[in-house]
C-alpha cells in the first residue's frame, strides 16, 4: 500500500458482522459494517440507544473480534488491544487506590517503560515521569496530580482517563461517550479541550456519541446507525466546516444549523425509535 492510501485508508473496517450467543440464540448487532477513516480524521458514532455503537469501537479497540468481515489499522489487523489504539470509557475506569498521577503512570510505565518494536529502549524513570506530568498538564490537573478518584469530580475523573490515553501518544484515540455522564457546563469545557488536544497532537479520533450538538461541533464526519438489531451504517455525513471551531460563532451559523438538521432527521424521522413490545 502507497503511503498516500495508508493515510487516508488508516482504519478499514470491512464486512464486518457481530453476532452474540444469548440464552434465546445467536443475537445479530452489527451486519455489513463498511467504514474507512483516514489518518487524522475525527468521526463520530451517533445512532439510537443499544443500536451497536459501543460494540463497533471495541471491535476497533480490539477488545473483541468480529463474527465476520475484518479490522485493520495502519495496514495491520487489528488482532487485540495494542498502545497504537488509547480507550476512554464513560465510567474513566481509574484504579482507586492510585492518584491521578500513579494511574498515568502506570499506563505510561507499560508503554515507554520497556524495549520497544524497532529496538527502542526502555525509558528512564525521570522520562516517564515527564510524560505523565505532561499528559496531566495537557488536561489542565498538574493540581491535582496527588489526588486519588474518590476526591476529585467526575470531570476531573474524565480528564485523568483522557490523559491516561493520550500518555500513550497512541495513534487512535477511541472514546465511548466519554463525557456522557457530565454536567451540560462542563461537558462543554471538556469538548473544547479535546478539540485543542487533537489539534495538537493530530490524532485519529473515532467517538460514541448521543449528543448532535457534540457530533457536529467535533467531527470531520458523522457516521448515522440504524436501529438494531442487525444494525448497520444509514448514512455518514461529512462537516465541512472550518477549524477552529467556536462553539458561540457555530450556533448562528448556517451550515451548522444545516448539519445539526440532518442528523435529527436521520435520528427522530428516518430511525424514529420503536420501543419494541415485550414478546
Ligand atoms: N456481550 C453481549 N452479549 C449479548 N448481547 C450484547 C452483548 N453486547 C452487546 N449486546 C447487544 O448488542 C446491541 C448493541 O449494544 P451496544 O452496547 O453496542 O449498543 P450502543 O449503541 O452502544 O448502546 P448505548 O447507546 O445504549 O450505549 C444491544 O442490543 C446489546 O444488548
Amino acid at each position: 500500500m502507497s503511503s498516500a492510501d495508508l493515510t487516508s485508508k488508516y482504519i478499514q473496517i470491512q464486512g464486518v458482522e457481530q453476532t452474540f450467543k444469548t440464552a434465546k440464540g445467536p443475537f445479530v448487532a452489527l451486519q455489513n459494517i463498511d467504514l474507512t477513516i483516514a489518518k487524522g480524521e475525527f468521526v463520530t458514532m451517533i445512532g439510537h440507544s443499544g443500536c451497536g455503537k459501543s460494540t463497533l469501537l471495541n471491535l476497533i479497540a480490539g477488545l473483541t473480534k468480529p463474527t465476520r468481515g475484518t479490522l485493520i489499522c495502519a495496514n495491520r489487523e487489528i488482532a487485540g488491544p495494542g498502545p497504537d489504539r488509547g480507550v476512554v470509557f464513560q465510567n474513566h475506569s481509574l484504579l482507586p487506590w492510585l492518584t491521578c498521577f500513579e494511574n498515568v503512570y502506570l499506563a505510561v510505565e507499560r508503554v515507554f517503560g520497556q524495549t520497544r518494536d524497532a529496538g527502542i529502549p526502555a525509558e528512564s524513570r525521570a522520562q516517564l515521569r515527564e510524560r505523565t506530568e505532561a499528559a496531566l498538564a495537557m488536561v489542565g490537573l498538574s493540581h491535582a496530580a496527588q489526588k486519588r478518584p474518590g476526591e476529585i469530580s467526575g470531570g476531573m475523573k474524565q480528564r485523568v482517563g483522557i490523559a491516561r490515553a493520550l500518555s500513550m501518544e497512541p495513534n487512535v484515540l477511541l472514546l465511548d461517550e466519554p463525557f456522557g455522564a457530565l454536567d451540560a457546563l462542563t461537558r462543554a469545557k471538556l469538548q473544547d479541550e479535546l478539540l485543542q488536544i487533537v489539534a495538537n497532537t493530530r490524532s485519529t479520533v473515532v467517538m460514541v456519541t448521543h449528543d448532535v450538538d457534540e457530533a457536529v461541533l467535533l467531527s470531520d464526519r458523522i457516521v448515522m446507525m440504524t436501529n438494531g438489531p442487525a444494525a448497520t451504517i444509514g448514512e455518514v455525513l461529512a462537516v465541512d466546516l472550518p477549524r477552529p471551531r467556536d462553539r458561540i460563532e457555530l450556533a448562528e451559523n448556517t451550515d451548522y444549523v444545516h448539519y445539526r438538521k440532518a442528523v435529527i432527521d436521520f435520528l427522530y424521522t428516518r430511525q424514529a425509535h420503536v420501543e419494541r413490545q415485550a414478546a
